[in-house]
């Protein structure tokens, strides 16, 4: 039985675990947005104010999920709008759906140059083979269903973004479902071998870790990676990806990782370790850039992208939970393995924001979060890039979504909303001035979709991080701006904070007002930093300073 083109689609995004779609039309998207409005019931459609929110909130949306986030757009403008987002969900393993509209498959014959055209019609397709691990053009109504079956399980299977565009007068030819393809077949002689070795390792170690990353998270392994590090009776960090992962277990938890710029008995446990098992772990700079020791690889086995290399080998077509699921098969019963590790104590996380008159240090914000979160149960929490994001570290540990390794600003509002309609939950939002004039406006389109976050805007008249790098740098200087007065104007209620007994009276009445986004604008002295912050900038420093000085 065959369906309009365009209803197979959906109906595939959602078995194949969309649940909403993000979007902005235009004329290269309108026929698809028609069926996108018809299909609310399978997958309600957010619009938004810029392609580049669009995206922000569909890989939020993604990670909640550990599903498909869905971005819709129109060709052009529109996509070419969000490159930034879909290259920082390609780079933090979201598996996003770009769906773009695109001319006609006749529109070219005419040999007019088409509006939203850049260099030539397939340029968009072009620039998203970099950011994205499949690609369709669904121009053939016969190929489309196994076209879309190949690119929606790469996009699972990898955890990264995929692209489909959709010509306009494709739309609505008749078409057959989709069928799912089985996931692709894995050699389990391959997995068992890499399995024994693993364990064997860790067995022969006196001093084994694991090291959990983001893959954990997007995958939904995380209750197996508890389960493994109790039976193996084994210590576990987080990369600063991977933080908030089995905070709410009894795995044995040091902490998260952070180098230099974390605390020094984690990076003990994970830099003197003889026996370092990382498991779905970004190699990357923000993970590792500003280690004390760098990690001896002979010492050291990743699971990440499909593959396992244990000291200098690989055993590729290995999945993570392939990996993990055949080491819980080997590990020790409940209470067999070795025994319990000593942990160093966890830092208690600040808190008691002390209500007077004195400015507030972001170190207080974390302080007043945290009292609130005690309070009246905790928020799921966007951060954007910047010092708040840092701050954030110093929170306890809630559902966090945030451009922890590609580092982009703008993510923290949009991504916010994406939780917002993925969770069904009320999101905090932490943001710096500098990101909220990238995104912040996005806030407008709360009302229409019935959302209320609470956004902190860390209002330093700065780009305060990069000042720390560079101080001399008077670019870095930027506009006191009213955002508190600004909000009323968005839909939303403002409060102008520069004392600490303001922050505590703020968050108390935002948290109590549900009935629009609330916008604290809190003042930060220029200079003033979290502690995370300064540490990891003496780290960064200390990491890149010349060799022999
Ligand atoms: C889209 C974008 N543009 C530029 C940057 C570079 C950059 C930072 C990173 C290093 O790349 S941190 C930072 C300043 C952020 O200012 P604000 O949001 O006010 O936060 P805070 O004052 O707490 O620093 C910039 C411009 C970036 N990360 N993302
Ligand atoms: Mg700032």
């Amino acid at each position: 039985m065959t369906r309009p083109l365009a209803r197979v689609l959906i109906d595939a995004l959602a078995d194949h675990g969309a649940h909403e779609v993000f979007g902005i039309p235009g004329d290269f998207a309108l026929p698809f947005f028609r069926h996108l409005e018809r299909a609310a019931d399978r997958l309600p459609l957010y619009t938004l104010a810029h392609e580049p929110g669009v995206g922000f909130a569909a890989d939020a949306a993604a990670r909640w999920h550990a599903g498909l986030g869905v971005a819709c757009v129109t060709y052009g403008a529109g996509a070419l709008n969000m490159v930034n987002p879909i290259a920082g969900a390609f780079s933090e393993k979201s598996p996003v759906v770009v769906i773009s509209g695109a001319p006609g498959v006749n529109e070219s014959a005419r040999g007019l140059l088409l509006h939203h055209q850049a260099k030539t019609l397939d340029s968009q397709l072009r620039v998203y083979r970099e950011i994205t691990c499949d690609q369709a053009v669904l121009d053939d109504p016969q190929r489309a269903p196994a076209e879309i079956a190949r690119v929606l399980r790469s996009c699972r299977e990898q955890s990264r973004p995929v692209y489909i565009e959709i010509p306009r007068d494709q739309v609505d030819v008749p078409c057959a479902p989709v069928d799912p393809l089985p996931p692709t077949p894995v050699e389990a002689a391959a997995v068992d071998a890499c399995a024994d070795e693993v364990l064997a390792r860790l067995d022969r170690a006196d001093r084994p870790v694991l090291l959990v990353g983001v893959e954990v998270r997007r995958f939904g392994l995380e209750a197996r990676v508890a389960d493994l590090a109790t039976r193996l009776g084994i210590p576990v960090a987080t990369t600063f990806m991977g933080r908030g992962l089995l905070a709410e277990s009894a795995a044995p938890l040091v902490g998260t990782y952070m180098g230099l710029a974390g605390r020094p008995e984690v990076r003990t446990v994970v830099e003197e370790s003889d026996g370092l098992l990382m498991l779905g772990v970004l190699m990357s700079d923000t993970n590792f850039g500003v280690s004390g020791e760098r990690v001896d690889p002979r010492a050291t086995m990743l699971a990440a992208d499909r593959s396992v290399r244990v000291g200098f080998h690989v055993y590729p077509g290995v999945p993570l939970a392939d990996l993990i699921d055949a080491l819980l098969a080997r590990a020790p019963g409940p209470g067999a393995g070795r025994a319990a590790p000593v942990l160093p104590a966890q830092p208690d996380p600040p808190r008691g924001l002390i209500a007077d008159d004195a400015p507030v240090h972001p170190r207080d914000i974390a302080a007043g979060v945290n009292d609130l979160f005690a309070e009246t149960g905790p928020m799921p929490v966007a951060a954007d890039m910047g010092d708040c994001l840092f701050t954030a570290m110093d929170m306890v540990q809630t559902p966090l979504v945030a451009p922890g390794y590609y580092a982009t600003m703008g993510f923290g509002v949009p991504a916010g909303m994406g939780v917002a309609a993925a969770s069904g939950r009320r999101p905090l939002i932490l943001v710096g001035d500098g990101a909220f004039q990238m995104t912040g406006w996005e806030l407008a389109t709360c009302a229409r979709h019935g959302w209320a976050p609470i956004v902190v805007v860390f209002n330093n008249a700065s780009w305060e991080m990069l000042r720390t790098f560079q101080p001399e740098g008077r670019y870095n200087d930027l506009d006191v701006l009213p955002f508190a007065r600004l909000a009323a104007g968005l839909g939303g209620r403002g409060y102008s904070v520069s004392t600490r007994a303001e922050l505590a009276a703020a968050l108390r009445e935002a948290r109590a007002d549900t009935s629009r986004f609330q916008l604290l604008d809190v003042a930060i002295a220029r200079g003033e930093i979290s502690d995370t912050l300064a540490r990891f900038v003496a780290a960064i420093k200390q990491a890149n300073r010349p060799l022999g000085t």
